[in-house]
């Protein structure tokens, strides 16, 4: 079997053109030996005429499942330094690629199909747009789709990229407030989307959810998310399709409500007065601001009449400084 001999010195440099040439073995691990280093290569001939010495030789095996940990196992430095954040929403993989990248999209493209095989469709990821919150996206490789079925916290969750809101890295999110939850509360939802939320919540808890959601694309999803988990839900789900503005309106308070607050909507004194006992209401702050926001959470509270206790927690960075938060609030029962 092949792979390149090189000068222990010239070693990096000779590793990032076989990752850019896509020609590094990733089955078969490097060795040192004395000055030199072995890096097995998939085609002798293409590392031959880039001027490598090419010599036969024996390398380990790397075990089946570490074959590649993450994009910078398999791509140059420039490339990876540069590329942004890599999901993958059931059979599809989204990336964030700079402009100047897109010329090299190629063996990005190939890069991840080889840490993730069962990835059909790559698309290139754009901003969140609307009142929907959907975020553009582009294929850049694979079927022509951007609908799937995506597993989280033991739920299968269809989703249309091309016209709803999902964001997976809300994964542990999820199921941190799933605990919090107890069984027999009735729990409101507002901003549902395809319901992951409600979803995981009833996979676990013995509840009733009141989802409320604008997009009808969204809500026709939401719809068959139910189906598709009917068999291992505990909890009831309720969809109304409508503003969470004007439904919260004609209904009464629940125990809990569960706030996905869409960036630059002000849900906080709806929202808390639809909470009987807990409300956890998501917003983005800058890291500055979380003091003030607590307060103002508090002021509310005060204007509602209710004692609250009010803890602020970062979810996720959403740009630098800023993050995504969520106060998670409980109303003293003394009332
Ligand atoms: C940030 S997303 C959260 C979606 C979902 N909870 C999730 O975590 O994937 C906000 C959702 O609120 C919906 N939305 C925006 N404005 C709305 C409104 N006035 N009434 C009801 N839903 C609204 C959007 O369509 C979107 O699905």
């Amino acid at each position: 079997m092949v792979a390149v001999r090189v000068e222990k010195r010239r070693a990096k440099e000779v590793l990032e053109i076989l990752k850019e040439k896509d020609l590094l073995d990733g089955k078969r691990k490097p060795i040192r030996d004395g000055n030199y280093v072995f890096f097995p290569v998939t085609n002798g001939e293409l590392a031959k005429s880039l001027g490598l010495e090419v010599v036969d030789i024996s390398l380990p095996m790397r075990p089946e499942r570490q074959i590649y940990k993450n994009l910078a196992d398999l791509l140059p430095k420039d490339i990876v330094e540069r590329l942004g954040r890599l999901d993958v929403i059931g059979d599809i993989a989204v990336i964030t690629i700079p402009e100047e990248l897109m010329d090299r999209v190629e063996i990005v493209a190939q890069a991840i199909r080889k840490l993730y095989p069962q990835v059909k469709v790559i698309a290139r990821r754009g901003f969140h747009e609307g009142k929907y919150r959907v975020r553009k996206l582009e294929v850049i490789w694979g079927e022509d789709r951007l609908e799937t079925i995506h597993k989280e916290n033991g739920v299968l969750i269809k989703i249309d990229l091309a016209s709803v809101f999902f964001n997976p890295r809300m994964k542990g999110e999820r199921y941190r407030i799933a605990q919090l939850v107890r069984d027999g509360e009735k729990i409101l939802l507002p901003f549902a989307g395809v319901l992951p939320y409600a979803l995981v919540i009833a996979r676990m808890r013995e509840v009733k959810i009141t989802a409320v959601e604008l997009n009808p694309r969204a809500v026709e999803l939401a719809y068959e998310n139910i189906e598709l988990n009917k068999r291992w839900l505990k909890g009831k789900i309720e969809v109304i399709h409508g503003d969470v503005f004007k439904v919260l309106q004609e209904l009464p308070e629940f125990d809990r409500v569960i706030s996905p607050t869409p960036k630059g909507v002000d849900a906080l004194s709806l929202a808390l007065s639809k909470a009987k006992k807990y409300l956890h209401y998501y917003d983005f702050i800058h890291e500055d601001e979380i003091e003030a926001f607590r307060d103002r959470i508090i002021e509310e509270c005060r204007r509602q009449g209710k004692e609250c206790s009010v803890k602020v927690k970062k979810i996720t960075d959403y740009k630098p400084h800023v993050y995504k938060v969520c106060a998670d609030v409980e109303v003293k029962q003394n009332r």
